[in-house]
């Protein structure tokens, strides 16, 4: 769907993007970074909006250098700040917006209602924007982005400034317009968190740069942390602890979970050596005569790719 080469993108003081190269293909794909880090300026060269200063990038097998037209037809764009008339309705902004993308009046009228209505806003359609809360007007500039039926929608910051319950019905929104219509989908956020629900693959920049670049499973990949949690017994009454205790013994140290949630205690971490620590786990638990209520592998969180760099720690969580 999308490849860059070596793209640059310089302005007299920053460079926004420093020789990027990547291949995006169909899905639903999260583009993360902190701000600053370059995501709106890849953006516009992708929709041949503003040109690189080194480098190149395709759209759809275009060149975004001599086919941006071509490419904006085929391409839905939700830009990141308020860009809506506030005197107009919905329905007016986007029949407005399909019609100067080429559709004729009356397919135009009809992909409105139907976008306008895949966003939620059909209820509110022919009142004027002004009115309208920031969610709503965030599904607006989606169902701008989505009227002309594109291959493929490039949505700036769609969760910016929404609650956390707007930001899960946007997340769910977007997710939809993958499975609903087909539409390929690069969604661009500062918080790491959201894209790890909502994107097949996570592309992650850094200072123009490209930092990493894989599926959101490869992401969460397993750690070497186990987990374990047991039952008391009349016997133990504390199993957790005599379990780690045991453990220590056998010359293998675990840590409690730490947590305020409930229960949180009772798991013991350690970090596991092949089948081996499986199975010494499994021994100690029944010599002591507990059940054993579980014992799993941990996964990594998106999160903890940044957690290296206080900066890009500072990130996650700010607006943007
Ligand atoms: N027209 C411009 N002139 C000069 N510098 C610019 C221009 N546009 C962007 N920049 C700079 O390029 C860098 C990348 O900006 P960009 O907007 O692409 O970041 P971003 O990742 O989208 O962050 P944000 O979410 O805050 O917009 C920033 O340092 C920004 O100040």
């Amino acid at each position: 769907m999308i490849a860059t080469e070596s793209l640059s993108k310089r302005f007299p003081r920053v460079t926004a993007l420093d020789r990027l190269s990547v291949d995006i293909g169909a899905g639903v794909t999260g583009l993360v970074g902190a701000n600053g880090a370059g995501k709106s300026t890849l953006i516009k060269i992708l929709l041949g909006l503003s040109p690189a200063t080194e480098g190149r990038a395709e759209v759809l097998g275009l060149d975004v250098a001599t086919k941006g037209a071509a490419i904006r037809e085929r391409v839905g764009y939700m830009p990141e700040h308020d860009c809506l008339p506030p005197d107009v309705s919905a329905t007016e902004f986007v029949v407005h917006m399909a019609r100067m993308s080429g559709l004729p009046p009356t397919a135009a009228r009809e992909r409105t209602a139907d976008t306008l209505r895949h966003v939620g806003l059909y209820e509110e359609r022919y009142r004027p924007i002004g009115g309208y809360s920031t969610g709503m007007k965030q599904r607006v500039k989606l169902a701008q982005a989505l009227v002309h039926d594109p291959q493929l929608v490039f949505l700036d910051e769609p969760t910016n400034g929404l609650d956390p319950v707007g930001r899960d019905e946007m997340l769910g929104l977007i997710r939809r317009v993958h499975t609903d219509f087909g539409i390929s989908v690069l969604v661009t956020s500062h918080l790491l968190g959201e894209l790890e629900r909502t994107c097949d693959h996570v592309v992650v920049i850094d200072g123009g740069k490209l930092l990493r670049s894989s599926s959101t499973t490869d992401f969460t990949q397993t750690t070497t942390t186990l987990a374990i949690e047991v039952t008391d017994s009349d016997g133990h009454p504390d199993g957790t602890r005599a379990v780690r205790e045991e453990l220590h013994a056998r010359g293998v140290d675990t840590h409690a979970e730490a947590g305020g949630l409930p229960g949180a205690g009772h798991i013991l971490l350690l970090t596991a050596e092949g089948d081996a620590t499986y199975d010494l786990v499994r021994d100690v638990v029944a010599d002591l005569g507990l059940g054993l209520v579980r014992m799993e592998q941990r996964r990594h969180h998106i999160s903890e790719v940044f957690s290296s760099d206080e900066q890009r720690k500072e990130a996650v969580g700010h607006g943007g």
